[in-house]
Protein backbone atom coordinates (compact mmCIF):
# COMPACT_ATOMS: atom_id res chain seq x y z
CA UNK A 1 0.00 0.00 0.00
CA UNK A 2 1.19 3.43 -0.84
CA UNK A 3 -0.38 6.43 1.49
CA UNK A 4 -0.15 9.84 0.64
CA UNK A 5 -0.98 11.82 3.86
CA UNK A 6 -1.60 15.27 4.19
CA UNK A 7 1.32 15.72 1.70
CA UNK A 8 2.19 18.78 -0.02
CA UNK A 9 4.97 20.06 -2.24
CA UNK A 10 6.24 23.50 -2.88
CA UNK A 11 8.91 24.31 -5.25
CA UNK A 12 11.36 27.57 -4.37
CA UNK A 13 11.45 29.89 -7.03
CA UNK A 14 13.35 33.33 -7.27
CA UNK A 15 13.39 33.16 -3.44
CA UNK A 16 9.37 32.14 -3.10
CA UNK A 17 7.17 29.04 -2.67
CA UNK A 18 5.42 27.93 -5.03
CA UNK A 19 2.83 25.32 -4.62
CA UNK A 20 2.78 22.91 -7.10
CA UNK A 21 0.77 20.01 -5.25
CA UNK A 22 -1.70 21.20 -2.79
CA UNK A 23 -2.48 19.12 0.60
CA UNK A 24 -3.98 15.75 -0.35
CA UNK A 25 -4.30 12.23 1.22
CA UNK A 26 -4.12 9.35 -1.17
CA UNK A 27 -4.20 5.65 -1.21
CA UNK A 28 -2.67 2.92 -3.92
CA UNK A 29 -3.76 0.05 -2.86
CA UNK A 30 -1.20 -3.57 -3.56
CA UNK A 31 -1.65 -4.89 -7.01
CA UNK A 32 -3.62 -2.35 -8.28
CA UNK A 33 -3.18 -0.23 -11.58
CA UNK A 34 -3.47 3.66 -10.44
CA UNK A 35 -3.37 6.15 -13.01
CA UNK A 36 -2.95 9.86 -12.58
CA UNK A 37 -4.00 12.04 -15.26
CA UNK A 38 -3.86 16.14 -15.84
CA UNK A 39 -2.60 18.33 -18.01
CA UNK A 40 1.08 19.65 -18.47
CA UNK A 41 1.98 21.79 -15.39
CA UNK A 42 -0.42 19.61 -13.24
CA UNK A 43 1.92 18.25 -10.96
CA UNK A 44 2.01 14.86 -12.09
CA UNK A 45 5.45 13.96 -12.19
CA UNK A 46 6.17 15.99 -8.60
CA UNK A 47 3.23 13.29 -7.65
CA UNK A 48 4.30 10.03 -8.89
CA UNK A 49 8.32 10.88 -7.79
CA UNK A 50 7.31 11.77 -4.24
CA UNK A 51 6.70 8.12 -4.05
CA UNK A 52 9.92 7.00 -4.22
CA UNK A 53 11.56 10.47 -2.79
CA UNK A 54 13.07 11.51 -5.93
CA UNK A 55 11.25 14.80 -4.72
CA UNK A 56 10.68 15.15 -0.65
CA UNK A 57 7.61 16.69 0.09
CA UNK A 58 7.31 20.27 1.76
CA UNK A 59 4.87 18.37 4.45
CA UNK A 60 2.85 14.93 5.22
CA UNK A 61 3.96 11.73 4.81
CA UNK A 62 4.17 8.88 2.20
CA UNK A 63 3.66 5.31 3.74
CA UNK A 64 5.32 2.65 1.39
CA UNK A 65 3.82 -1.04 2.89
CA UNK A 66 4.25 0.95 6.41
CA UNK A 67 7.51 2.50 6.06
CA UNK A 68 7.46 6.08 6.20
CA UNK A 69 10.00 7.19 3.02
CA UNK A 70 10.14 10.64 4.74
CA UNK A 71 11.85 9.19 8.11
CA UNK A 72 14.85 6.88 6.09
CA UNK A 73 18.12 7.31 6.54
CA UNK A 74 20.08 7.88 3.01
CA UNK A 75 21.46 3.86 2.56
CA UNK A 76 17.50 2.63 3.74
CA UNK A 77 16.75 4.65 1.21
CA UNK A 78 18.71 3.05 -1.22
CA UNK A 79 17.51 -0.01 -0.35
CA UNK A 80 13.88 0.73 -0.40
CA UNK A 81 14.20 2.04 -3.93
CA UNK A 82 15.38 -0.78 -4.84
CA UNK A 83 12.02 -2.35 -3.87
CA UNK A 84 10.35 0.47 -6.67
CA UNK A 85 11.19 0.26 -10.15
CA UNK A 86 10.74 2.81 -12.26
CA UNK A 87 10.58 3.71 -16.19
CA UNK A 88 10.32 6.95 -17.88
CA UNK A 89 9.11 8.98 -20.78
CA UNK A 90 12.82 9.14 -22.81
CA UNK A 91 14.08 5.70 -21.23
CA UNK A 92 17.09 6.92 -19.60
CA UNK A 93 19.02 3.49 -20.85
CA UNK A 94 22.96 3.66 -20.79
CA UNK A 95 23.91 4.28 -24.48
CA UNK A 96 27.15 2.87 -24.55
CA UNK A 97 25.99 -0.22 -22.49
CA UNK A 98 24.25 -3.31 -24.42
CA UNK A 99 21.01 -3.86 -23.59
CA UNK A 100 21.67 -7.13 -21.74
CA UNK A 101 24.15 -4.13 -19.60
CA UNK A 102 21.72 -2.52 -19.01
CA UNK A 103 19.09 -4.83 -17.29
CA UNK A 104 22.25 -6.16 -15.31
CA UNK A 105 22.80 -2.93 -14.01
CA UNK A 106 20.26 -2.46 -11.31
CA UNK A 107 21.41 -6.02 -9.61
CA UNK A 108 25.24 -4.90 -9.88
CA UNK A 109 24.12 -1.97 -7.80
CA UNK A 110 21.95 -3.81 -5.49
CA UNK A 111 25.44 -5.81 -4.71
CA UNK A 112 25.01 -9.33 -6.89
CA UNK A 113 28.89 -10.48 -7.96
CA UNK A 114 27.79 -13.52 -9.28
CA UNK A 115 28.26 -13.42 -13.06
CA UNK A 116 26.29 -16.77 -13.54
CA UNK A 117 23.36 -15.32 -11.33
CA UNK A 118 23.15 -12.13 -13.35
CA UNK A 119 23.35 -13.70 -16.69
CA UNK A 120 20.24 -15.95 -15.91
CA UNK A 121 18.59 -13.35 -14.23
CA UNK A 122 19.36 -11.17 -17.95
CA UNK A 123 18.31 -14.15 -19.79
CA UNK A 124 14.97 -14.32 -17.69
CA UNK A 125 13.86 -10.44 -18.07
CA UNK A 126 14.82 -10.09 -21.59
CA UNK A 127 12.37 -13.41 -22.43
CA UNK A 128 9.65 -11.34 -20.40
CA UNK A 129 9.90 -8.46 -22.28
CA UNK A 130 9.96 -10.40 -25.60
CA UNK A 131 13.81 -8.96 -25.97
CA UNK A 132 15.72 -12.33 -25.89
CA UNK A 133 17.54 -11.88 -29.63
CA UNK A 134 18.70 -8.60 -29.00
CA UNK A 135 20.36 -8.88 -25.67
CA UNK A 136 23.98 -7.90 -27.48
CA UNK A 137 22.59 -4.89 -29.19
CA UNK A 138 23.07 -0.89 -28.14
CA UNK A 139 20.03 1.01 -27.17
CA UNK A 140 20.45 3.38 -30.50
CA UNK A 141 20.02 -0.06 -32.82
CA UNK A 142 16.06 -0.17 -31.12
CA UNK A 143 12.99 1.29 -31.51
CA UNK A 144 11.32 3.11 -29.10
CA UNK A 145 9.02 0.12 -27.98
CA UNK A 146 11.84 -1.94 -27.65
CA UNK A 147 14.03 1.10 -25.57
CA UNK A 148 10.82 1.13 -23.41
CA UNK A 149 11.56 -3.00 -22.96
CA UNK A 150 14.73 -2.44 -21.81
CA UNK A 151 13.40 0.25 -19.38
CA UNK A 152 10.90 -2.46 -18.05
CA UNK A 153 13.51 -5.41 -17.63
CA UNK A 154 15.96 -3.09 -15.95
CA UNK A 155 12.83 -1.96 -13.72
CA UNK A 156 12.05 -5.25 -13.01
CA UNK A 157 15.64 -6.63 -12.54
CA UNK A 158 15.09 -6.37 -8.12
CA UNK A 159 11.76 -7.92 -8.41
CA UNK A 160 10.48 -4.56 -6.99
CA UNK A 161 6.40 -4.48 -5.31
CA UNK A 162 5.67 -1.89 -7.07
CA UNK A 163 6.12 -0.15 -10.65
CA UNK A 164 6.03 3.32 -11.01
CA UNK A 165 5.97 4.56 -15.31
CA UNK A 166 6.72 8.02 -15.71
CA UNK A 167 4.91 8.98 -19.01
CA UNK A 168 6.14 5.51 -20.43
CA UNK A 169 4.19 5.61 -23.50
CA UNK A 170 4.27 9.66 -24.67
CA UNK A 171 6.98 9.07 -26.71
CA UNK A 172 5.95 6.48 -28.55
CA UNK A 173 3.35 5.35 -31.89
CA UNK A 174 -0.23 4.36 -30.63
CA UNK A 175 0.64 0.66 -32.11
CA UNK A 176 3.78 -0.03 -30.23
CA UNK A 177 2.15 2.34 -26.99
CA UNK A 178 -0.92 -0.48 -27.06
CA UNK A 179 2.16 -3.00 -27.33
CA UNK A 180 3.91 -1.85 -24.57
CA UNK A 181 0.49 -0.95 -21.95
CA UNK A 182 -0.49 -4.85 -22.83
CA UNK A 183 3.11 -5.55 -21.60
CA UNK A 184 2.21 -3.69 -17.98
CA UNK A 185 -1.11 -5.32 -17.90
CA UNK A 186 0.86 -8.75 -18.19
CA UNK A 187 3.32 -7.70 -15.88
CA UNK A 188 0.55 -6.88 -12.95
CA UNK A 189 -0.88 -9.62 -13.55
CA UNK A 190 1.42 -12.38 -13.59
CA UNK A 191 3.89 -10.41 -11.16
CA UNK A 192 0.96 -9.05 -9.06
CA UNK A 193 2.61 -6.18 -8.36
CA UNK A 194 1.44 -2.16 -8.08
CA UNK A 195 1.52 -0.24 -11.13
CA UNK A 196 1.40 3.54 -10.68
CA UNK A 197 1.36 5.47 -13.66
CA UNK A 198 0.84 9.34 -15.14
CA UNK A 199 -0.07 10.21 -18.30
CA UNK A 200 -1.94 13.09 -20.26
CA UNK A 201 -3.84 10.48 -21.79
CA UNK A 202 -7.20 9.46 -20.98
CA UNK A 203 -6.69 6.10 -23.48
CA UNK A 204 -3.35 5.22 -21.40
CA UNK A 205 -6.20 5.01 -18.40
CA UNK A 206 -8.56 3.11 -20.12
CA UNK A 207 -6.81 0.74 -21.48
CA UNK A 208 -4.85 -0.66 -18.62
CA UNK A 209 -5.67 0.91 -15.17
CA UNK A 210 -8.25 0.05 -12.15
CA UNK A 211 -8.49 3.12 -10.51
CA UNK A 212 -7.59 7.30 -11.59
CA UNK A 213 -7.00 10.13 -10.00
CA UNK A 214 -7.51 13.18 -12.09
CA UNK A 215 -4.83 16.07 -11.15
CA UNK A 216 -5.77 19.59 -12.31
CA UNK A 217 -3.19 22.66 -11.39
CA UNK A 218 -1.72 20.78 -8.43
CA UNK A 219 -5.13 19.17 -6.87
CA UNK A 220 -6.72 15.99 -7.12
CA UNK A 221 -10.34 17.21 -8.53
CA UNK A 222 -11.60 13.59 -8.51
CA UNK A 223 -10.16 9.90 -8.21
CA UNK A 224 -12.30 6.41 -8.32
CA UNK A 225 -13.02 3.46 -10.19
CA UNK A 226 -11.53 3.84 -13.94
CA UNK A 227 -15.08 2.87 -15.21
CA UNK A 228 -17.25 4.60 -12.89
CA UNK A 229 -14.91 7.95 -13.57
CA UNK A 230 -14.80 7.21 -17.33
CA UNK A 231 -18.69 6.71 -17.65
CA UNK A 232 -19.64 9.61 -15.29
CA UNK A 233 -17.23 12.17 -15.29
CA UNK A 234 -18.00 15.29 -13.07
CA UNK A 235 -14.95 17.40 -12.89
CA UNK A 236 -14.96 19.70 -16.54
CA UNK A 237 -11.36 19.05 -16.79
CA UNK A 238 -12.57 14.71 -16.34
CA UNK A 239 -14.83 15.51 -18.97
CA UNK A 240 -12.07 17.14 -21.32
CA UNK A 241 -10.23 14.37 -20.82
CA UNK A 242 -12.73 11.49 -21.51
CA UNK A 243 -14.69 13.22 -24.83
CA UNK A 244 -10.85 13.34 -25.95
CA UNK A 245 -10.77 9.68 -25.71
CA UNK A 246 -14.79 9.04 -26.96
CA UNK A 247 -14.36 11.57 -29.76
CA UNK A 248 -18.19 9.96 -30.89
CA UNK A 249 -19.68 10.46 -28.01
CA UNK A 250 -18.42 13.85 -27.53
CA UNK A 251 -19.83 14.78 -30.68
CA UNK A 252 -22.92 13.37 -29.43
CA UNK A 253 -22.99 15.97 -27.10
CA UNK A 254 -22.52 18.89 -29.16
CA UNK A 255 -24.93 18.14 -31.54
CA UNK A 256 -28.24 20.13 -31.84
CA UNK A 257 -30.40 18.32 -29.28
CA UNK A 258 -33.00 21.26 -29.26
CA UNK A 259 -34.27 20.52 -32.39
CA UNK A 260 -34.17 16.43 -31.90
CA UNK A 261 -37.88 15.31 -31.10
CA UNK A 262 -38.59 13.32 -27.46
CA UNK A 263 -36.18 13.28 -24.34
CA UNK A 264 -32.77 12.91 -25.04
CA UNK A 265 -30.81 10.18 -22.80
CA UNK A 266 -27.86 8.47 -22.64
CA UNK A 267 -27.57 4.82 -21.84
CA UNK A 268 -24.77 3.42 -20.56
CA UNK A 269 -23.80 -0.58 -20.31
CA UNK A 270 -21.24 -2.08 -18.46
CA UNK A 271 -20.21 -6.02 -18.41
CA UNK A 272 -22.79 -8.71 -18.78
CA UNK A 273 -25.47 -5.96 -20.11
CA UNK A 274 -23.28 -4.75 -22.89
CA UNK A 275 -24.43 -7.95 -24.58
CA UNK A 276 -28.37 -8.33 -24.13
CA UNK A 277 -30.93 -6.91 -26.31
CA UNK A 278 -32.71 -5.18 -23.56
CA UNK A 279 -33.29 -1.76 -25.40
CA UNK A 280 -35.49 -3.49 -28.09
CA UNK A 281 -37.67 -5.34 -25.47
CA UNK A 282 -38.43 -2.50 -23.35
CA UNK A 283 -39.33 -0.51 -26.85
CA UNK A 284 -41.52 -3.24 -27.65
CA UNK A 285 -43.19 -3.51 -24.32
CA UNK A 286 -43.45 0.09 -23.10
CA UNK A 287 -44.36 1.21 -27.41
CA UNK A 288 -41.47 3.57 -27.39
CA UNK A 289 -39.82 4.88 -29.96
CA UNK A 290 -35.96 5.70 -30.22
CA UNK A 291 -33.80 7.41 -32.31
CA UNK A 292 -29.54 6.10 -31.96
CA UNK A 293 -27.98 9.76 -32.14
CA UNK A 294 -24.36 8.74 -30.94
CA UNK A 295 -22.85 5.35 -29.50
CA UNK A 296 -20.22 3.15 -28.74
CA UNK A 297 -19.14 -0.46 -27.64
CA UNK A 298 -15.85 -0.85 -26.21
CA UNK A 299 -13.57 -1.59 -23.00
CA UNK A 300 -12.75 -0.08 -20.29
CA UNK A 301 -9.71 -2.69 -19.33
CA UNK A 302 -11.04 -6.07 -19.04
CA UNK A 303 -14.78 -4.47 -18.91
CA UNK A 304 -16.68 -3.93 -21.99
CA UNK A 305 -18.75 -1.43 -21.99
CA UNK A 306 -21.14 0.27 -24.50
CA UNK A 307 -23.01 3.89 -23.97
CA UNK A 308 -25.82 5.60 -26.52
CA UNK A 309 -27.29 9.01 -26.89
CA UNK A 310 -30.53 8.47 -27.86
CA UNK A 311 -33.84 10.28 -28.26
CA UNK A 312 -36.93 8.63 -26.59
CA UNK A 313 -40.61 9.43 -27.89
CA UNK A 314 -43.85 7.85 -25.85
CA UNK A 315 -46.45 7.95 -23.65
CA UNK A 316 -44.52 5.68 -21.61
CA UNK A 317 -41.13 6.42 -21.14
CA UNK A 318 -40.72 7.00 -17.61
CA UNK A 319 -41.37 3.37 -17.80
CA UNK A 320 -38.96 2.36 -20.15
CA UNK A 321 -36.35 4.03 -18.25
CA UNK A 322 -37.29 2.33 -14.93
CA UNK A 323 -37.34 -1.00 -16.49
CA UNK A 324 -34.23 -0.23 -18.66
CA UNK A 325 -32.50 0.09 -14.78
CA UNK A 326 -33.83 -2.81 -13.83
CA UNK A 327 -31.86 -4.53 -16.60
CA UNK A 328 -28.32 -3.11 -15.29
CA UNK A 329 -28.14 -0.32 -17.14
CA UNK A 330 -27.59 3.21 -16.53
CA UNK A 331 -29.50 5.97 -17.59
CA UNK A 332 -28.95 9.81 -17.50
CA UNK A 333 -31.43 12.48 -19.28
CA UNK A 334 -28.84 14.76 -20.94
CA UNK A 335 -30.65 17.08 -22.41
CA UNK A 336 -30.91 18.74 -18.87
CA UNK A 337 -27.12 19.51 -18.53
CA UNK A 338 -26.12 22.96 -18.69
CA UNK A 339 -23.44 23.96 -20.99
CA UNK A 340 -21.22 24.42 -18.75
CA UNK A 341 -21.24 20.70 -18.42
CA UNK A 342 -21.60 19.56 -21.81
CA UNK A 343 -17.83 21.12 -22.20
N1 LIG B 1 12.41 21.50 -9.91
C1 LIG B 1 11.45 22.41 -10.05
N2 LIG B 1 11.63 23.67 -9.67
C2 LIG B 1 10.65 24.59 -9.76
N3 LIG B 1 9.42 24.33 -10.22
C3 LIG B 1 9.16 23.07 -10.62
C4 LIG B 1 10.15 22.05 -10.55
N4 LIG B 1 9.60 20.90 -11.02
C5 LIG B 1 8.34 21.19 -11.36
N5 LIG B 1 8.07 22.49 -11.13
C6 LIG B 1 6.77 23.16 -11.33
O1 LIG B 1 5.76 22.42 -10.63
C7 LIG B 1 4.57 22.31 -11.39
C8 LIG B 1 4.22 20.85 -11.61
O2 LIG B 1 5.22 20.25 -12.44
P1 LIG B 1 5.21 18.71 -12.82
O3 LIG B 1 6.43 18.48 -13.67
O4 LIG B 1 5.03 17.89 -11.63
O5 LIG B 1 3.90 18.64 -13.73
P2 LIG B 1 3.47 17.56 -14.78
O6 LIG B 1 2.01 17.40 -14.63
O7 LIG B 1 4.31 16.33 -14.63
O8 LIG B 1 3.81 18.25 -16.16
P3 LIG B 1 4.37 17.61 -17.53
O9 LIG B 1 3.29 16.71 -18.05
O10 LIG B 1 4.60 18.81 -18.40
O11 LIG B 1 5.64 16.88 -17.18
C9 LIG B 1 4.82 23.10 -12.68
O12 LIG B 1 4.31 24.38 -12.52
C10 LIG B 1 6.33 23.12 -12.79
O13 LIG B 1 6.77 24.26 -13.47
Amino acid sequence: MIRFQAVHKSYRVDGKDVPALHAFDLDIVDGEVFGIIGHSGAGKSTLIRLINLLERPSGGHILVDGTDMTMLSDAQLREKRQRIGMIFQHFNLLASQTVAENVAFPLRLAGERDAEVIRRRVDELLARVGLSAHADKFPSQLSGGQKQRVGIARALANRPSILLCDEATSALDPQTTAAVLDLLAEINRELKLTIVLITHEMDVVRRVCDRVAVLDAGTIVESGAVADVFLHPKHPTTRRFVNEALPEEAAGEQAPFANVPGRILRLSFRGEATWTPALGRVARETDVDFNILAGRIDRIKNLPYGQLTLAMQGARVDEALASLRQAGIEVEEITTLSPENRA
